[in-house]
């Protein structure tokens, strides 16, 4: 019987039994049904008795950890007794029925390699083969062989690969532990954009898509998946131009089994009860319960699909707030009836089950600017008669914009290796790049340093952050890559954290360990130095007046006079498609907060936080919960939006709007304590290397009355 067409009684039969009989080794087909029969090693150690083999013990069952998965029979193969089983996302898999240790050879693959023309003659991009070709020289694809197919993908691999192009194999070697019931993943590309296929850990996030594919052709039309297994190293114009291809064929994603066809569709609605054991690092789907507003948040999982509503049909049906009520969004929805609903609702009697994903955002007013008159350029916007209507805006920069990008002679430990004997280096240098190739933290660093001391030249190469290994698991990592690195040892040294940015830094921190120079990117001060057009200062102006008539608001109800509204930029001031770094935004998104901390007598309710918490409810309703993201990430939280706030945000609300992925912030008042951007606490948390997004930051450089800034204003110990 093929693999794939294991039936219900097969499928039924005692996973503990299964398992175990795995792990002995001497069970004939008839207990283990499909099993194959593997003569070679078992794990040390793990000798089961036949009476818990019979009996199957719960016991032993937790301990295998992967036996909620196992619903056809595991499948040892290969000498290290490894496990093929199925996920219900990513297909078959490789899992460890015990722990291994790092630096272990798992496999080293033969590959048939196919040359760029036989490969691209064969149209085998459109195959099965296309998802499973490792990227070989000269364009060619090579075709691993034994285990190298089955290695699933993860962005926190435990295996890492090795090609070798002159005896035409891949060898596959854990560089982490490997817990028992853990799968044995690689990386297929950092650049998960590059991915054909929705991963597992996105399913949940993207189900509406993986479900709509439902309708598609059996036969995997409309379907693509295909593979480019990529370093860095090795992506040539070739494969990119081959990506881009595949990607605009994708329009779903779907799995298929190892014989090609199409697996059903994964995580269906009915699905998400599926129980994932805890050792698999994939995430539990959050099974909906009515009675459970933190699972409200997350969205119904028993939704049917709906065809998407773009945003001009639904706008029809949504209710349009009127302009004097500016904080019409409801938040009660996700609210048990038994609290109370937050003070900052206007709808407090709706119920949790005429809520969820039937509700519709319901979104404050969009801002008040005149698009034509502003955009028009006949007789063009000369902002004559109209200079109230719009003003200058002054940069905040963070550290990483500015040359002073904290301490100069601030280190960090690595690993290093050193030697004398030159043959050494480029073997030495090779693993560097091997192991170092995707970890950020190290890309500022020359690889090698050379120094003479004590009449000797010694060589010194970068391996990898202290934090991040032992001497032991590195060391067999090295014998792994190669027996000539086996005697050396790794030694410990002290290096700069970021690159130079002056001269005067090279001199610096070239003197600790050499270091890439990136002198700082020029930018500008002000509104005037960019060279925003009056129109988009218009607009950002009518932002401002925005905030301030909410925080008024505000006040007026007894609460902080604290404004927030959040929106994304007019598309006439969006740069072209496809340009770098451009995220386009979710159009229609908007909300607007205030700080409620008095109201609701919560620390935590500041202006921000009040209003990513609603941008992340309304991203769950309609009619954003039925948008495809264009880009990844372009439909998480605050992605591509600007947020405008009167007071300069505390260090809690700056690193919210950091997670949450905001493009700016505009703000009016600087705060002398406390503030998270570079004016209040010097933080510049906007824009740091040491934070993994950055964000711009301006401050309105407007007229403002005395009378408004008197109302505005509070004690200067209150961090907002
Ligand atoms: C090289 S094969 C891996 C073995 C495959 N699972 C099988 O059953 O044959 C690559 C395919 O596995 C699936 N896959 C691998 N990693 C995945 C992940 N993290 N999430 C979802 N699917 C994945 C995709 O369908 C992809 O096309």
């Amino acid at each position: 019987m093929d693999d794939n067409q294991h039936d219900n009684a097969d499928i039924s039969k005692s996973t503990t039994t299964m398992i175990v009989a795995s792990l002995e080794n001497q069970v004939d087909e008839s207990k283990s049904g499909n099993m194959l029969r593997n003569p070679s090693t078992t794990f040390k150690g793990n000798k089961i008795k036949d009476s818990e083999i019979l009996n199957g013990s719960d016991e032993i069952e937790q301990k295998a950890g992967f036996s909620e998965l196992a619903t056809e029979q595991p499948h040892p193969i290969n000498p290290l007794n490894l496990h093929l089983i199925s996920h219900p996302e990513r297909g078959r898999g490789v899992f460890a029925p015990e722990s291994i240790l790092p630096g272990t050879v798992i496999e080293e693959s033969p590959v048939l390699v196919i040359i760029k023309k036989e490969w691209e003659d064969g149209n085998m991009n459109d195959t099965i083969l296309g998802s499973y070709g490792f990227c070989w020289k000269d364009g060619g694809m090579g075709i691993g062989l034994g285990l190298a197919s089955l290695f699933n993908h993860s962005s926190t691999p435990n295996v890492n690969f090795i090609r070798s192009y002159s005896t035409s194999t891949i060898k596959f070697v854990t560089f982490k532990k490997i817990e028992k019931g853990e799968e044995l993943c690689i990386c297929y590309s950092a650049d998960e954009s590059k991915l054909w296929f929705v991963k597992s850990e996105d399913i949940q996030n993207q189900s509406v898509m993986v479900t709509s594919s439902e309708s598609e052709d059996e036969d995997g039309n409309g379907f693509f998946s295909k593979i480019d297994l990529e370093t860095e190293d090795l992506i040539d114009e070739n494969s990119l131009e081959l990506q881009k291809q595949r990607k605009k064929r994708l329009q779903s994603s779907q799995s298929r089994d190892f014989n090609g066809k199409i697996k059903p569709n994964s995580m269906k609605s009915s699905d998400t009860s599926r129980i994932y054991p805890n050792d698999i690092q994939s995430p539990q789907p959050i099974k909906f319960s009515a009675s459970s507003s933190v699972n409200a948040l997350a969205g119904p999982s028993g939704t049917s699909l709906s065809t998407p509503i773009s945003i001009s049909e639904s706008s029809t049906r949504q209710s349009t707030p009127s302009s004097t009520a500016i904080y019409p969004e409801a938040s009660s929805s996700i609210i048990p009836a038994s609290l109370p609903a937050p003070l900052h609702s206007n709808n407090s009697s709706k119920s949790l089950a005429s809520s969820l994903s039937e509700e519709y955002a319901e979104l404050v007013d969009e801002l008040d600017w005149d698009e034509e008159y502003w955009t028009s350029t006949n007789p063009g916007p000369t902002g004559k008669g109209r200079e109230n209507d719009y003003a200058e805006f002054l940069r905040i920069k963070g550290p990483a914009e500015e040359d002073d990008d904290g301490d100069v002679h601030a280190t960090m430990d690595i690993w290093t290796l050193e030697f004398t004997d030159p043959k050494l280096t480029r073997t030495a240098l090779d693993f560097s790049k091997h192991i170092t190739a995707e970890d950020e933290r190290l890309r500022h660093l020359k690889r090698v340093r050379r120094r003479k001391e004590n009449n000797q030249e010694i060589c010194r190469v970068v391996l990898g952050m202290a934090a991040d290994y032992d001497v032991p698991s590195l060391r067999s990592v090295m014998t792994a890559f190669s027996t000539t690195l086996s005697d050396l040892i790794p030694i410990l040294h002290k290096v700069p954290i970021s690159s130079a940015r002056t001269t005067e830094q090279i001199k610096i921190k070239s003197h600790i360990w050499p270091v890439t120079f990136s002198p700082i990117p020029i930018i500008p001060n002000n509104s005037i130095e960019a060279g925003w057009s009056i129109g988009y200062k218009a607009w950002l102006t009518s932002g401002v007046k925005r905030i301030i008539d909410i925080a008024l608001e505000a006040k007026s109800k007894g609460e902080l006079p604290i404004g927030v509204y959040c929106t994304h930029e007019p598309s006439i001031f969006w740069p072209k498609k496809g340009a770098e770094g451009f995220i386009e935004p979710t159009e229609g998104l908007r909300a607007s907060s205030y700080d409620t901390t008095i109201s609701e007598k919560h620390p935590l309710r500041h202006s921000i936080l009040n209003c990513v918490k609603k941008i992340a409810k309304y991203r769950q309703q309609k009619p954003f919960i039925d948008i495809q993201p264009l880009k990844n990430g372009s439909d998480y939280l605050l992605n591509g939006l600007t947020l405008f706030i009167t007071h300069e945000p505390c260090i809690m609300c700056s690193m919210a709007l950091l997670h949450s992925r905001v493009k700016q912030v505009i703000y009016i008042f600087e705060r002398k304590k406390g503030g998270g951007f570079r004016t209040g606490s010097g933080l510049g948390i906007n824009s740091r290397n040491d934070l993994n997004h950055k964000f711009q930051v301006w401050k309105f450089d407007g007229y403002i009355s005395e009378d408004t800034r008197r109302q505005l204003d509070f004690d200067e110990n209150i961090q907002v």
